[in-house]
């Protein structure tokens, strides 16, 4: 079967903590036995939010998201075997990672990483860092140029057709979670594996880089009539990898500031552009965004790379110790530690 040999856990922090208000764009915390707490209300006054009827619609709109997240496992699921069964790919081929369909510069970087003296230097030879050492943001060609389109075509096709559809995560509303597709065996997971954790672990061994085991991977769409920026946020991951797929688009760059530990009182922001084919990998605790597209359809695959060993200390999006929950497949990447699994203490990233 396809379940994972380990059992993943959440943390029970997802039905409580980071509920994203499309309405006025920012993140709250809401525990139903609880009032709103009195940041929260503060924030919503901030922006905007003040009379009754305001705060009528903005409880009612968080109840909702708390509903569809504690449903949302179980629905995702059921999606998946019906697409299992029903859905006919048009390019069944980008289902198998292969080679073929990774850039050659790509195959020399992971080639170079998992020789036997390879060190961080030697790999900042081969990838360009492009927004100064400080905020560790790397670009690296991923795919070729005809993979991009295939997979574009692939995602379109089941776009076009009438399976049930997921939405990408809880600030995106269009896009494909590629778990649903079938798409994490025998391509999300041994790229991660076999490609993307030997870049990780050198360029971050202090943030789970060298013990990324889980997963969780989807593709963002933007244009003009449907979304067409990402708000500010983290992700809940150690480290991500963002693809820009195509097609053909003007602007929806992505911004960079402070990582979510070490918020400065006026961040700065480093501003990227997408190069179609190439991806670049960051860190899920780097505060990022993007952009408004201001023509055509902008494509990115993004996979949230999760460790275990760094997660079960602290949950990223509580801050707190995980309250660990059961969960379907990866979860959210938690494990329950047993003893002897890892080293006592892991270095936390934000420590250093
Ligand atoms: O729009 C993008 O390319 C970035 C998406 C992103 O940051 C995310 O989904 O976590
Ligand atoms: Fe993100």
């Amino acid at each position: 079967s396809a379940r994972p040999a380990r059992a993943f856990l959440a943390c029970a922090c997802f039905h409580t903590d980071n509920l994203f208000l499309q309405r006025y764009r920012l993140h709250l915390s809401y525990r139903e036995e609880k009032e709103m707490t009195k940041e929260s209300l503060k924030v919503l006054g901030d922006h905007g939010c003040r009379t009754d009827e305001d705060f009528k619609v903005v409880l009612k709109e968080i109840q909702e998201e708390v509903q569809r997240r504690k449903q949302l496992a179980h629905q995702s699921m059921a999606r998946k075997a019906i697409i299992s069964q029903c859905y006919k790919p048009k390019h069944p081929e980008v289902y198998v990672l292969q080679d073929s369909f990774l850039a050659p510069e790509f195959l020399e970087t992971v080639k170079y990483c998992t020789s036997q003296d390879a060190d961080l230097q030697g790999l900042l030879r081969c990838i360009d860092s492009i927004s100064g050492s400080d905020k560790r943001i790397y670009r690296l060609p991923v795919f070729s140029k005809e993979f991009c389109r295939l997979f574009i075509e692939e995602l379109e096709n089941f776009e076009q057709s009438e399976m049930p559809k997921g939405r990408p995560n809880t600030m995106n509303n269009y896009g494909v979670l590629l778990n649903e597709l079938g798409l994490y065996e025998a391509f999300i997971t041994p790229l991660r594996e076999k490609y993307l954790q030997p870049i990780a672990s050198l360029l971050y061994p202090d943030c789970g880089g060298e013990s990324l085991d889980s997963h969780k991977a989807f593709v963002v769409k933007y244009s003009l009539h449907e979304d067409l920026d990402l708000s500010s946020h983290y992700d809940n991951a150690e480290v991500t990898l963002n693809v820009s797929l195509g097609k053909e688009f003007t602007e929806g760059n992505l911004y960079f500031g402070d990582l979510r530990q070490a918020p400065t009182p006026v961040p700065k922001y480093v501003e990227i552009e997408h190069v179609v084919s190439q991806g670049l990998l960051h860190r899920g605790g780097q505060i990022h965004g993007a952009l408004p597209v201001t023509s055509g359809e902008r494509w990115n695959l993004i996979i949230w790379m999760r460790s275990s060993a760094i997660r079960n200390q602290l949950c990223p999006m509580c801050n707190k110790k995980p309250e660990l929950v059961e969960a379907e497949e990866f979860g959210d990447g938690f494990t329950r530690s047993t003893e002897g699994d890892m080293p006592q203490t892991v270095d936390l990233c934000y420590l250093i």
